[in-house]
C-alpha cells in the first residue's frame, strides 16, 4: 500500500516540552524505510506548520483550555492533509505529537468514512473537557470534542459536529481516568477495556470481544490512535505522562497483531513520544520496533 507519513511535531496540547521532537526522531530512526519493507510505497509527506507561540498566548482564548488557537489552527490543516490522504487511496500515518492532534486526524478520517471506528490505545481517557480538565491540557481532551462534547472552538475543528460515533469508540488500556471521564464514559456507554482487566482476562480475549463488537457495528474502517504510555511506564521512559500498572510489550504486540491482521486498519496516530525525556533513546527503538510489527501484520 501507500503510506502518506504525516509528522505534527506539536507540544501544545501536553503542555511540556519533547514530543514536538517525535518526527524528527522516528525519521533519524529511518521510519520511512522500516515501513517500506513488506511491499509498501512510502511518502513523507513532511510536517504540518506548527505556528510559534508566546507564552501570553498560552491562556489568551480560554483559562482552561491552553493554546487552544494554535492547536484549532494545526488540527484543521491535519484534519484536511489526512483526509486528502485517504482520497488517494493512502494510508496517512500521523507522527506527533502530543495526543491533541488526533483532534485533526480523526476529523479527516470522518470526512472519508461513513461508519468508522477509533481504537484509542491509551493509559488514559483523554476524555476531559474544558470542564472536567485538572490541567487544561487539550491532550487529555480529543476525544470528547470528537464525540462533540465541550467548547465549540475544539468540536468544530474542519467541519461542525460530531466526528464519530460515540458506540464507535473503543478505549483499551485505561487505568488514569479523572473523576469527569468516567462520568461521560457512563453517560456515553463507551467501550472501554481497563489495563486491570486486560491483566485478569489476558490481552487475546480482551481483544477478540473489541473485535466482535467492531463486526457487530460493521465498521468500515479503524483509525488506530496510539498513545505511547499505553504501555508500562517502566518500558517508556519517554513518555511525558507514564503509568505503571500498564501493559507489557509482548501484549502491546499482540494486540496491535490482531488490529493489524483484521486488514481494517485505514489510518494511523502514533502520539506522545517525548524526545527530551527519553533514555538512551529506549522509547524511541521501541516505537520503531512498534510501527514495523504493526504494518508488518497488515
Ligand atoms: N494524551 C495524554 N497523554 N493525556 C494525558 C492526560 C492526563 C490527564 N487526564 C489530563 O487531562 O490532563
Ligand atoms: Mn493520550
Ligand atoms: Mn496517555
Amino acid at each position: 500500500m501507500d503510506i502518506n507519513i504525516i509528522g505534527v511535531p506539536i507540544y501544545y496540547g501536553a503542555d511540556k516540552r519533547g514530543p514536538e521532537y517525535g518526527p524528527e526522531k522516528l525519521r533519524e530512526k529511518k521510519v520511512a524505510s522500516v515501513l517500506s519493507k513488506y511491499n509498501n510505497k512510502v511518502y513523507d509527506m513532511g510536517d504540518i506548520h506548527v505556528p510559534d507561540v508566546k507564552d501570553y498566548d498560552k491562556f489568551f482564548s480560554h483559562a482552561n483550555l491552553k493554546y487552544l488557537d494554535a492547536i484549532m489552527e494545526v488540527n484543521k490543516n491535519l484534519a484536511h492533509t489526512v483526509y486528502s490522504s485517504l482520497m488517494s487511496e493512502s494510508f496517512p500515518l500521523v507522527i506527533g505529537g502530543d495526543h491533541s492532534i488526533a483532534l485533526g486526524s480523526i476529523s479527516g478520517v470522518s470526512r472519508a468514512h461513513k461508519n468508522f471506528a477509533v481504537v484509542w490505545m491509551d493509559a488514559h481517557g483523554d476524555i476531559n473537557t474544558q470542564d472536567t480538565s485538572g490541567s487544561g491540557n487539550i491532550h487529555g481532551m480529543p476525544l470528547a470534542k470528537l464525540m462533540n462534547v465541550g467548547h465549540e472552538g475544539l468540536t468544530n475543528v474542519y467541519f461542525q459536529g460530531q466526528k464519530v460515533k460515540p458506540e464507535n469508540v473503543f478505549i483499551i488500556g485505561a487505568r488514569d481516568l479523572d473523576l469527569g471521564e468516567i462520568a461521560l464514559i457512563d453517560k456515553m456507554k463507551l467501550n472501554v477495556y481497563s489495563a486491570d482487566e486486560i491483566i485478569e482476562k489476558g490481552i487475546n480475549e480482551v481483544m477478540q470481544a473489541v473485535m466482535n463488537k467492531l463486526k457487530v457495528n460493521h465498521v468500515e474502517a479503524i483509525h488506530l490512535s496510539f498513545d505511547l504510555d499505553f504501555i508500562d511506564a517502566e518500558f517508556v521512559p519517554g513518555t511525558g505522562t507514564p503509568v505503571s500498572v500498564g501493559i507489557n510489550v509482548d501484549d502491546t504486540k499482540k494486540a496491535l497483531k490482531t488490529l493489524a491482521e483484521s486488514k481494517l486498519i485505514k489510518s494511523m496516530d502514533f502520539v506522545e513520544l517525548n524526545v527530551l525525556l527519553d533514555k538512551n533513546d529506549i522509547t524511541a527503538d521501541l516505537a520503531i520496533d512498534l510501527l514495523d510489527w504493526t504494518f508488518k501484520h497488515m
